[in-house]
């Protein structure tokens, strides 16, 4: 609306293509005056005059710098921080064009055009031969059920999402399709997979008639360059890449994708566990959010594929949006979320170990060749694969190193029980993994780290030892069980007790964090900027007489009454570039950079679109001229913005006169310029190379200014006007967010106990064909009920409290208030938060407090896991307190307020608890 207003206005001063506005006008767009903001084309559009090149005179230093309003006026930017840097610019007649052309972002390029058209009603054609001969070509001599449809469905250029339980034969859905693309015309299949250790076996794994080649952040640069090498020649079919390598993030910094331009045509994107691009699923990756924007907006992909195995139908629904799959279509292939192969079951035994080794040596496990045991911790692993070893005498596995010094003509004789883990290294984990697929190891004892990806069709066999963390990720763990579609068989030990709930409510609580530390992030993602400021002033100059224009005025007053009658949808602000420090960011809130990334995504989804999350970026610029200042002020003539960054620092009262080096950050000052970032990196860059700053008799090549870029940041665009209400109902909405995710886990956690126990023997000795068989129906059935039914049907689980009588609870709490105590007046010259403190006591480790120091004190580590965390917090919150009352320090340092802030908890409605405004 606002937008409109001022087009009209442009409009009626004759805007749009000249400019009907006035010398004094100023674009709040950009900032600068002589046109309006609907006229405004943005820097990347206007060419960028440079001050003039005087190199080589030897008065140079006295020539005067470029002042921000000429830089400001030849570059038609800047409005920010223009006011007061008192020079006339009168130097500015004499300056001309600089080499530096215009940034013009690529535009994507046309999408590749379908195989096969739709016939009448858009309804996909009828299989043609040619699609069956490929598929013989590919090895395999008829479809599965699913894969068919989603093979035509991509053929006709249209998007898809594939629900399929794991081993069904998704890949085949992608597969096919890049074959008969890449034969028609030179193309590329681009498949995103999170699977990066994975990624070189599924590479190689790939049917012999498709060329593949893999590209993520793991990789050493030539590889990387050889790989696209190999796509631009055309030599490759499918392009495997990691989500991270794609979009930017993580260690990556940015992505690793070329542009269009040195790309073949993509003829449709793939995205293998689909379900991580729903915020709804239980294993969202922010980074994935924008993969389909990156694909679409930089190589005009137009066909999605999704891949899953485990998705509910609200994870499903929102998945296919973002996919572009039309809502009538709905989740185009789906099937029942356990195989019929499998047979299950459940048994409550109190001692697990005798339990599991008489299971495995019994008659429906002693006869199973290849069997994975889940374990949810990794030291569990190593002493339940002992176990196994000593308790059924199996001989130890053979180490890594000597296998390999020697290796055996005569194959070796079977292994009974390894562990595997994320915290093995990479040559254990190969040696197992490679034991597993060959046969000759029996029993895998590992974590959730093992069988991702992995494609051994006779495993007979998963065990659950601990419970897992919901439905999903039990339905994806027994999903790796007879892909062969022979029968399998899966149990799952659940402790009677409720033991491994407290241990998986651990992973549940280290995601969530202080309502305190969402207004920090709130404050940074927002800072106020200077639009409003600047509105004002043009308003009340208007309303003073020195726009005298009778009409100006009268819009004016038509844009305050309305923004009186809607305050939230007035915006002046167009939003501001933004780089926040990732690695400072995570220190200030203790919380991991995919939580604050998860936080900022909340955001850009939120339907008033807060913010615009852009590829993470290097935000800090070290500008250094080893010719000394002359050669930094001559740097300032020729570039715009060394004098911008120069003239920032003079009005922040630094005196910058003999210095040879500069640091600034590179977002805000392209923003306060009002240029892309791109375009301000991409003319720093340029210095290092320009003659007109080479000294002496230097010939071509570099001129002795260094430019790098460091300090990885979240990149983004977000409004810098929010009034204090809307700062708060921010902080409130995000807060709500990451309350409501953990109430749901925890919801999801004791409701997936009560289903597994509702069918759960006393023990796991064989309890008769019929009767067994009946239970493992009945838990399918509860399963396809929890992934078919819509959100609220499966209803919200009511908190169990625990079974503690007053007493008890009380003896418990005087115990933990003591620990506290014991555990600050140990470690008194540190700083600590009540939820710091709830973490240590449940053995969760964060950026500040890591498990690796603080586990090492087994006094507190871990030491209070049954206890309610939400409970620990506020009595750790309330010794924390006390403590410092005592000894006088109620106002310390900018650290210790932290623990003085009012904290919010699950459930506190009241604003009692509510923290101030950040803004007020
Ligand atoms: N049409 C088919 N006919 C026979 N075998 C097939 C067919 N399609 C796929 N397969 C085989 O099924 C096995 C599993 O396929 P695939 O790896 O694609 O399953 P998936 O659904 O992707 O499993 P996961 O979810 O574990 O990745 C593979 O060995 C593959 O060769």
């Amino acid at each position: 609306m606002w937008k409109q207003k001022w087009r009209k206005k442009a409009e009626r001063f004759g805007g749009g293509g000249g400019s009907g506005a006035r010398s004094s006008d100023v674009c709040f767009k950009c900032g600068a005056t002589g046109h309006w903001a609907s006229e405004c084309r943005g820097l990347e559009a206007n060419s960028v005059p440079l001050p003039e090149d005087r190199g080589g005179a030897e008065d140079e230093e006295d020539l005067p710098l470029p002042t921000l309003e000429e830089v400001a006026r030849r570059t038609n930017s800047t409005c920010r921080d223009l006011s007061g840097t008192g020079d006339d610019g009168e130097n500015a007649e004499n300056i001309p064009e600089a080499p530096i052309p215009p940034y013009e972002p690529p535009a994507p390029p046309a999408p590749v055009e379908p195989l096969y058209t739709l016939g009448p009603e858009g309804k996909v054609q009828e299989t043609p031969r040619e699609v069956f001969e490929a598929l013989k070509t590919l090895g395999y001599s008829s479809f599965r059920p699913g894969q068919e449809v989603a093979v035509m469905r991509i053929l006709s250029g249209l998007s898809t999402l594939v629900v399929l339980s794991t081993g069904m034969g998704k890949s085949l859905c992608y597969q096919l399709p890049a074959y008969l693309y890449h034969k028609r015309s030179k193309c590329i299949t681009l498949v995103v997979s999170p699977l990066v250790s994975l990624m070189d076996d599924q590479v190689s794994g790939l049917p012999p008639c498709l060329s593949a080649v893999c590209i993520h952040s793991n990789m050493p640069k030539t590889q990387r360059d050889a790989a696209m090498e190999k796509v631009r020649r055309g030599e490759a079919q499918v392009l495997l890449l990691s989500p991270e390598a794609l979009v930017g993030g993580g260690a990556a910094g940015c992505g690793y994708l070329p542009g269009a331009d040195r790309l073949p045509p993509v003829a449709f994107a793939c995205v293998d566990e689909a379900h991580c691009v729903s915020e709804w699923s239980h294993n969202f990756r922010p980074c994935y959010l924008r993969l389909c924007k990156v694909l679409r907006d930089r190589l005009g992909v137009r066909c999605f594929l999704g891949l899953t195995a485990t998705a509910t139908l609200a994870t499903a629904r929102d998945v296919a949006q973002h996919l572009g799959v039309l809502p009538e279509e709905g989740v185009t292939v789906r099937s029942a979320a356990v195989p019929p192969n499998l047979r299950l079951s459940v048994s409550l035994d109190t001692d697990r170990d005798q339990a599991l080794v008489s299971l495995l040596g019994g008659e429906r496990f002693g006869r199973l060749d290849s069997v994975i045991v889940y374990c949810t911790r990794r030291e569990e692993t190593t002493r339940v694969a002992a176990l196994i070893r000593t308790r059924l005498q199996g001989p130890a596995p053979a180490p890594a190193g000597k296998a390999k010094a020697k290796p055996s003509v005569r194959p070796q004789p079977a292994c009974l029980a390894d562990s595997y883990h994320a915290g093995l290294t990479p040559a254990e984990r190969r040696r197992v993994q490679k034991s597993f697929m060959s046969g000759r190891l029996r029993v895998v004892v590992a974590t959730v780290a093992f069988g991702m990806g992995l494609d051994k069709p006779d495993v007979r066999g998963v065990i659950h030892y601990n419970m897992p963390k919901n439905f999903e990720s039990y339905v994806q763990e027994i999903g790796r069980a007879g892909r062969d579609g022979e029968p399998a068989h899966c149990h799952l030990f659940l402790d009677p007790e409720g033991g491994d709930l407290h241990e998986l409510r651990r992973h549940i609580h280290g995601d969530a964090v202080d309502f305190y530390a969402i207004q920090k992030l709130v404050q940074k993602v927002f800072a106020p900027c200077k639009c409003l400021e600047l509105h004002r002033k043009h308003h009340d100059a208007v309303r003073g007489g020195e726009v005298e224009d009778a009409e100006i005025a009268e819009i004016l007053e038509e844009e305050e009454d309305g923004a009186a009658a809607k305050p939230s949808e007035q915006r002046v602000c167009y939003k501001h570039e933004r780089a926040i420090p990732i690695q400072e960011t995570v220190e200030a809130l203790d919380l991991r950079e995919e939580g604050i990334e998860t936080l900022l995504c909340y955001l850009e989804l939120h339907p008033r679109r807060w913010l615009e999350l852009l590829p993470p970026t290097y935000s800090s610029c070290h500008l250094r001229c080893y010719g000394g200042h002359r050669q930094l002020r001559a740097a300032a003539r020729c570039s715009p913005p060394v004098a911008v960054a120069l003239a920032r620092e003079r009005l922040a009262g630094k005196d910058r006169g003999a210095a040879d080096a500069l640091e600034f950050d590179v977002v805000a000052l392209s923003d306060a310029m009002g240029w892309e970032t791109a375009l301000v990196k991409r003319a720093l860059r340029q210095l290092q190379w320009d003659p007109r700053l080479r000294r002496g008799d230097r010939g071509v090549g570099k001129n002795g200014v260094m430019v790098e870029f460091g300090n990885l940041s979240f990149h983004l665009r977000a409004y810098g006007d929010l009034a204090a209400h809307e700062l708060d109902s921010v902080c409130d909405f995000l807060h709500r967010r990451v309350v409501g995710r953990e109430k749901a886990a925890l919801a999801q956690l004791r409701a997936c106990f009560r289903a597994f126990r509702s069918v759960a023997f006393q023990s796991c000795d064989p309890h008769g064909e019929e009767e067994e068989e009946e239970r493992s129906s009945r838990l399918k059935a509860l399963l396809s009920r929890y992934f078919e039914s819509e959100p609220a049907a499966r209803g919200e689980e009511e908190e169990e409290e625990e079974a503690l009588d007053d007493a008890q609870r009380q003896g418990w709490e005087n115990q933990i208030r003591a620990d506290v105590r014991h555990f600050l007046a140990i470690r008194h010259d540190e700083t600590f938060t009540g939820r710091a403190i709830a973490r240590i006591f449940h053995g969760i480790g964060s950026p500040c407090f890591p498990a690796d120091v603080y586990g090492r004190d087994r006094r507190f580590w871990r030491k209070h896991l049954a206890f309610d965390f939400h409970r620990l917090i506020r009595l750790a919150t309330e010794e924390i307190l006390a403590s410092r009352e005592a000894r006088g320090t109620t106002r310390g340092t900018a650290g210790s307020l932290l623990i003085l802030i009012p904290l919010r908890f699950p459930g506190d409605n009241t604003g009692a608890a509510s923290p101030s405004s950040p803004h007020q």
